[in-house]
């Protein structure tokens, strides 16, 4: 197939696209043939300065019309992109691979959602009167932070996009967004998209390129927050940077996240859990319940019917409605996650399902399971960020719980259990910003979502995204004369 999917140019700034050649290419390669598809170019120095300059001179009058005002935009983008649905979704199954059987229900859907939510309540962002003694009294105005810049994950691309610009418009700031050099192409569509839903040019801007581009954006002076989605030596990187400048971070970083399936689970759920937490995007998903600890008593259980489900996967043409697994993102992806199946196998662990590449065109790799995984083995250690379970043995609460906390990652955790007590007793217990009882990987809008540990900083969604976005101004009003000492 000869798919074209090359934009009109590589950079979106102040309302409109802009070309400029002299930067490093981009091939946006599709991930089910590894042909190229589009190619885009790295942002120069001028294109960086000409997006910040856009973006700062549009905050001013962007902040100062009312909430509702800017949140009626946002509403309407999220009805267009509603509208596309199908065509967005066909542009980011170019672009990630991920079969449109879920790019339809979770990429541009799920920033619809975003846009539709911080849209609503945008017009409600407000402080508050706080009444003192003698009369007096305090009150706190809520404001932007100003320009805020957005970096993105190859994973979830037009999410990311909207997760990040929906929260910052809606509190009056304006965004330079940078995707990731695999996944160049659906944002550009979400800036085109909020220009023709009445935005005033220059509040969201896209610029293409790699690291070096991403790292000029956060050192700029200019700019007030950063907000990163990637891993966590990326991480350290923007968040040391922005220190530097004293900027806002939000740290949207990896995860190695464990599922604890106790034995008087519904092993039907449990099983889809695992499968929805291990092998959604064929596995590359930050909050990943990679570490799967199955009580002993249903281990073998667990893994027979794990094995007869994942046989009836529909691996192949991801533009195709019935394909439910993709390719990998890229071969250099590919590549990392057969170097972690080949360590799994040196380290002695027992391969239970898949483990091959597939003989066809593109970076396709088998869903793969591994059971007897002991705590030590780098599968078990590292992220992964490709469809490789891990399943470990274990006897007990106590045991499972701190074998489940010992690791630097705190994105997710999950617990599956038909006793109400335990699963909320286990999931307190548990070092982990985004989890679940009896479910796996649910990420609603109206929910916080962010980790703890080395997994990030700050959340985004729910109404606590907009303390990220802005930051409040305290007024005292004194109603009685001044006291002074002399
Ligand atoms: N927590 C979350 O919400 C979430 C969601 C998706 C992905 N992730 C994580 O992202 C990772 C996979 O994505 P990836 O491979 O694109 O991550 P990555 O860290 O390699 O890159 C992320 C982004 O950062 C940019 N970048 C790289 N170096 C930079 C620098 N020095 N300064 C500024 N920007 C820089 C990249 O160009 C890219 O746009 C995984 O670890 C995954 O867990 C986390
Ligand atoms: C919505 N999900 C599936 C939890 C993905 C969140 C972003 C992480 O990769």
């Amino acid at each position: 197939m000869n798919y074209n999917a090359q934009p009109k140019a590589s950079h979106f700034i102040n309302g409109a696209y802009i070309e400029d050649t002299s930067g490093a290419p981009i091939k946006v390669i599709y991930p089910a043939s590894g042909e190229v598809i589009a190619t885009l170019h790295s942002a120069t120095p001028d294109i960086v300065d000409k997006a910040l300059a856009a973006a700062k001179s549009a905050q001013g009058a962007w902040a100062a019309l009312s909430g509702t005002e800017r949140g009626r935009v946002l509403r309407r983008a999220a009805d267009i992109i509603r509208e596309r649905n199908r065509d967005l979704s066909i542009l980011e199954t170019l672009d990630t691979g991920k079969p449109l059987q879920e790019t339809l229900v979770a990429d541009a859907t799920s920033g619809a959602d975003a846009l539709e939510y911080f849209g609503g309540i945008a017009g409600s962002l407000t402080g508050e009167h706080i009444p003192l003694s003698g009369g007096d009294f305090v009150y706190t105005v809520r404001e932007a932070l100003g320009l805020c810049v957005g970096i993105g994950a190859w994973n979830y691309p037009t999410q990311i996009a909207c997760w990040k610009a929906a929260p910052a418009l809606a509190c009056g700031n304006t965004m330079v967004f940078k995707p990731s050099e695999t996944t160049p192409l659906s944002a550009l569509k979400v800036a085109e998209i909020l220009i023709e839903a009445g935005a005033p040019k220059g509040i969201f801007n896209v610029v293409q390129g790699y690291g070096d581009v991403g790292s000029s954006l956060v050192t700029d002076p200019r700019v007030a927050k950063v907000s990163l989605t990637g891993s966590v030596p990326t991480g350290r990187k923007v968040y040391a940077a922005a220190a530097d400048g004293m900027k806002h971070v939000t740290m949207e970083l990896g995860g190695k996240s464990p599922m604890i399936i106790f034995d008087d689970a519904s092993l039907e759920n449990a099983v889809s859990g695992a499968i929805l937490g291990n092998f959604y995007s064929s596995g590359q998903v930050c909050s990943n319940g990679t570490r799967v600890f199955v009580q002993k008593g249903i281990k073998e259980a667990f893994l027979k019917r794990l094995s007869e489900r994942l046989a009836t996967a529909v691996i192949g043409d991801p533009l195709d409605e019935a394909t439910s697994f993709g390719p990998l993102v890229s071969e250099n992806q590919l590549n990392i996650v057969k170097g972690y199946i080949a360590k799994g196998l040196n380290e002695g662990a027992r391969l239970v399902f898949g483990g091959n590449q597939l003989n066809k065109l593109g970076f396709y790799l088998e869903p793969t399971v591994f059971a007897d995984v002991t705590d030590g083995m780098t599968i078990a250690r590292e992220e992964i960020f490709g469809p490789v379970m891990s399943v470990l043995d274990f006897e007990d609460e106590v045991e499972v719980i701190a074998r489940a906390n010992d690791t630097e990652f705190g994105l997710s955790a999950g617990v599956f259990t038909n006793d109400l007590t335990r699963a909320h007793r286990v999931i307190g217990k548990l070092e982990a910003g985004s989890c679940f009882i009896n479910t796996y990987n649910l990420a609603p809008v109206e929910a916080p979502f962010g980790g703890s540990k080395m997994s990030g900083v700050g959340r985004e969604n729910s109404k606590n995204a907009v303390n990220h976005y802005s930051e409040l101004r305290s007024v005292y009003v004194s109603m009685n004369d001044v006291e002074a000492p002399y």
